[in-house]
Formats: structure tokens, C-alpha cells, sequence
């Protein structure tokens, strides 16, 4: 794992655009996408960037089961706000989470991500150490998935919502298998709220325990975070 640190979010969301750009230069074509708010400055940069996507495709991590795509707390009509309608991809895939038929929306999706092989997958990180929306305790070889979201995934993610109780207990997630087939991956992290599971991830013993541990395993990952984030590492 390279850990780059730098003062705040958006001088790391810099270098988070120019890993794409370094992607897109030696002909990514496929990337992984995240929500959440720590992805946004870095999509901010790829707005402002002359790169071109038009060409490409996007894979989601992972989308609320039972929100319709323009209600706007869906991961697709986050996407579309901040991203797919300022810089299109060619096609954007997303689990859809008004499928009828939740175990074929499962391997639908996951035909799509063997179809088209990730060269570059952008991940956030939960506070229990969850990446998509895969939780303590998911094993490492998963693929797409319905999970349960923890309590603490719905409080954290409650801020979003008017009431927690609107907050969807359940989502589709890509898996880890498929994750860490990704080619190349950016783990962003920013603020003190996520210092303990990024120690954890980094330093910490690979554990189902902590998902994103997982990562020490795979050969190609940069973790991209300010100092806040950085603060529990002990380098
Ligand atoms: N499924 C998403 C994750 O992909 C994201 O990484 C995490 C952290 O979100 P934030 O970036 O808002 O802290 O939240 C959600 O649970």
C-alpha cells in the first residue's frame, strides 16, 4: 500500500485526479466509482479537468435496495448531480434498486463487472472500516451482494436523510472478490472521524473484521488521505 498524506482534502483529491489522469493516459477505459462525501472534491477536480470519458465506462460500487434512481438520495441521482452530467461516460452502471428480482439484479451485475474488467476503482472508507457497502464480518471473496447495513452505516448515513428511519436498511454492494480484482485502486479518507479505521486498515491485521484491511493484500492501492485521517497511523 502507497499512503500519501497532505494537508487537507483538497490538496488530496488533487492527487487523486491525477492518478485518473495517469489511468486514462495509459488507456483505462473501465473505473470503479464511490459515493459518499468523500469522493466529491475528487470528481470537483475531474469536472474541471480536459479529461475525457466520453470513451468510457463506470461501475458503481453500490446502490440503496428499494430508492428509485431520481429519488435524491439514490446513489444514481448522486452520481448524475456531480458527476455523469458534468463529465459523461459512455455508459454508467449502477445496481438498479427497484430490481424485481434481487438475485438476478445480482448476477446481472456481476456479469457487467466481469464484462468489463476495472482498471481503476475509486473507494471511501466507513468508520468501521466498510468499503462499498461491505460490512465487518462480509467474506473477502463476496461478490455482488444484498448487505445489511450495520446501525452505525445507517446513523452515519442518516445525515443525509430527514429521519434515520428513512434511511434503507439494506444495499446491493459490489463485493470484495470483485473489488479486488480492480487493477488499480485509490482509497480516499478525510477527516478524524475516519483515523481509526484507517490505522486499522493499514496497520492492523487483515480481518474480515475490518474490510478494508483487505487491501494490504492487493498489489496496486494508494491511499489518499489528509493529516486528520493520517493522525492514528503511527508513521
Ligand atoms: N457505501 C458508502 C461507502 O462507499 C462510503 O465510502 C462510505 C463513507 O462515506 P463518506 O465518504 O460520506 O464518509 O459511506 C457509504 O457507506
Amino acid at each position: 500500500m502507497k499512503v500519501i498524506v497532505k494537508k487537507d482534502q483538497q490538496k488530496a483529491s488533487v492527487e487523486g485526479y491525477k492518478i485518473f489522469k495517469e489511468a486514462v493516459q495509459s488507456g483505462a477505459k473501465v473505473f470503479g466509482l464511490a459515493t459518499g462525501s468523500t469522493p466529491l472534491t475528487t470528481y470537483d477536480e475531474l469536472v474541471k479537468s480536459d479529461l475525457d470519458f466520453s470513451d468510457s465506462i463506470s461501475i458503481n460500487l453500490d446502490e440503496y435496495v428499494g430508492i428509485s434512481p431520481d429519488n435524491d438520495q439514490s446513489y444514481k441521482y448522486f452520481m448524475n448531480k456531480y458527476l455523469f452530467s458534468k463529465k459523461p461516460f459512455k455508459k454508467s452502471y449502477l445496481p438498479d434498486g427497484l430490481a424485481k428480482d434481487p438475485k438476478e439484479e445480482i448476477k446481472r451485475y456481476d456479469r457487467v463487472i466481469a464484462e468489463h474488467p476495472i482498471d481503476l476503482q475509486l473507494l471511501g472508507i466507513g468508520r468501521n472500516g466498510h468499503i462499498g457497502f461491505n460490512e465487518p464480518g462480509t467474506p473477502f471473496d463476496l461478490e455482488t451482494h444484498v448487505a445489511d447495513l450495520t446501525d452505525s452505516t445507517i446513523e452515519a448515513n442518516a445525515r443525509f436523510f430527514e429521519h434515520v428511519e428513512d434511511v434503507p436498511k439494506q444495499a446491493y454492494s459490489m463485493g470484495i472478490g470483485s473489488i479486488m480484482k480492480s487493477k488499480k485502486i485509490i482509497l480516499e479518507a478525510f477527516g478524524a472521524n475516519k483515523a481509526d479505521a484507517v490505522a486499522k486498515m493499514v496497520e492492523g491485521p487483515v480481518t474480515e473484521d475490518v474490510p478494508a484491511s483487505v487491501l494490504q493484500k492487493h498489489p496496486d492501492v494508494v491511499v489518499l488521505l489528509d493529516e486528520a485521517a493520517a493522525s492514528k497511523l503511527s508513521k
